[in-house]
């Protein structure tokens, strides 16, 4: 059997939650870093160690089959390459930025314009999309030094909390795009190893759903069970046992973290005591 080539950042932002999510699936791998191709040993997957500018071209040739990348470089290089499935980390935005004491009063300002970015089929992308003519300096890293120096009038540039912007003087203007990890697939992928992504985004799936769920138990006196199962949002009906306490029963379900914490107050009050709050480690619907 074929093995599936997935391509992972060799080091850098995604690459701890990228070998992280494998592991959390199961996949046994020897995280050695000099090693640039590594097989997992009880799964067909061979990861290659590579640099996040690269992969989209490694996915366009077929190098690898699918990879663990920002969808900001697959927008800025290769828009036509598929998406198997969001990954819900390294959130971030792609933004242009000004130096704080300007003025902003919309896009017209970039008019004839100097941008620093190290994203420039993003900015010219977003400039043609609002009749803006302006003069792109490519810049491979600490972008946001541009205005200070002199270099550029304006720059767009990754933001996650902003501090960046904040330390360098300079402020959002525009977000451009927002962006996660996300697993990408070559365009020329096989049938029998699409196939193997399948079975991997399967069990990627299951780590995510299980991610943000909790498994939640709770003792309730048996003529309050009625109006505490309306408040709880659970994935299907909840189970109902009884405890070796006569007219108490212990209730447990599955629900989102974020909603948990919406009815606590409400289960406390209808009458649910002890109650227990436990991570999922897999989740399959
Ligand atoms: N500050 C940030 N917060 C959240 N996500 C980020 C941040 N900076 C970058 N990212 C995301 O992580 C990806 C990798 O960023 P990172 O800085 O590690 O690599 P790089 O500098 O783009 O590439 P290389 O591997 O070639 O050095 C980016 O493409 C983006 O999607
Ligand atoms: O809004 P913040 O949380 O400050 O994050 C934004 C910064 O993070 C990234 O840089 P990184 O640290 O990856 O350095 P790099 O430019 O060398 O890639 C990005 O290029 C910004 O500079
Ligand atoms: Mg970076």
């Amino acid at each position: 059997m074929s093995n599936l080539k997935i391509g992972i950042q060799k080091s850098g932002r995604l690459h701890d939650k990228s070998i992280e999510i494998l592991k959390r699936c199961g996949i046994s791998i020897d995280n050695r870093r000099d090693q640039l191709k590594v097989a997992a040993s009880n799964f067909p997957l061979e990861i290659y160690y590579l640099r996040n500018g690269d992969i989209p071209q490694y996915l366009k040739d077929g190098v690898i089959d699918c990879a663990i990348l920002g969808e900001n470089l697959l927008i800025e290089k290769a828009q036509e390459i598929h998406t198997q499935m969001k990954l819900g980390f390294s959130k971030c935005q792609v933004s242009m930025a000004i130096p704080k004491p300007q003025t902003y009063n919309g896009i017209k300002d970039f008019e004839d314009k100097k941008i620093a970015t190290s994203y420039p089929n993003t900015v010219q992308q977003f400039l043609d999309k609002n009749g803006i003519s302006a003069d792109i300096h490519i810049i491979n890293g600490s972008v946001e030094i541009a205005p200070n120096i002199g270099l550029a009038d304006a720059i767009c540039d990754i933001v996650s909390s902003g501090s960046t912007l904040f330390k360098n003087n300079l402020k959002e203007v525009e977000v451009i795009l927002k962006s996660e990890a996300v697993l990408a697939v070559s365009p020329v992928i096989d049938k029998a190893t699409q196939h193997i992504l399948d079975k991997l985004s399967f069990r990627i799936d299951a780590v995510l759903k299980a991610k943000t769920s909790k498994y939640i138990l709770m003792n309730v006196p048996n003529d309050k069970i009625d109006h505490v199962i309306q408040l709880l949002p659970g994935m299907k009906s909840p189970t109902v046992l009884p405890l070796a306490e006569s007219n108490w029963s212990s209730v447990h379900t599955v629900i989102d973290e974020n909603d948990f914490w919406e009815v606590i107050d409400q289960l406390k009050s209808a009458g649910a005591e002890g109650i227990l709050v436990a991570p999922i480690e897999k989740m399959i619907l």
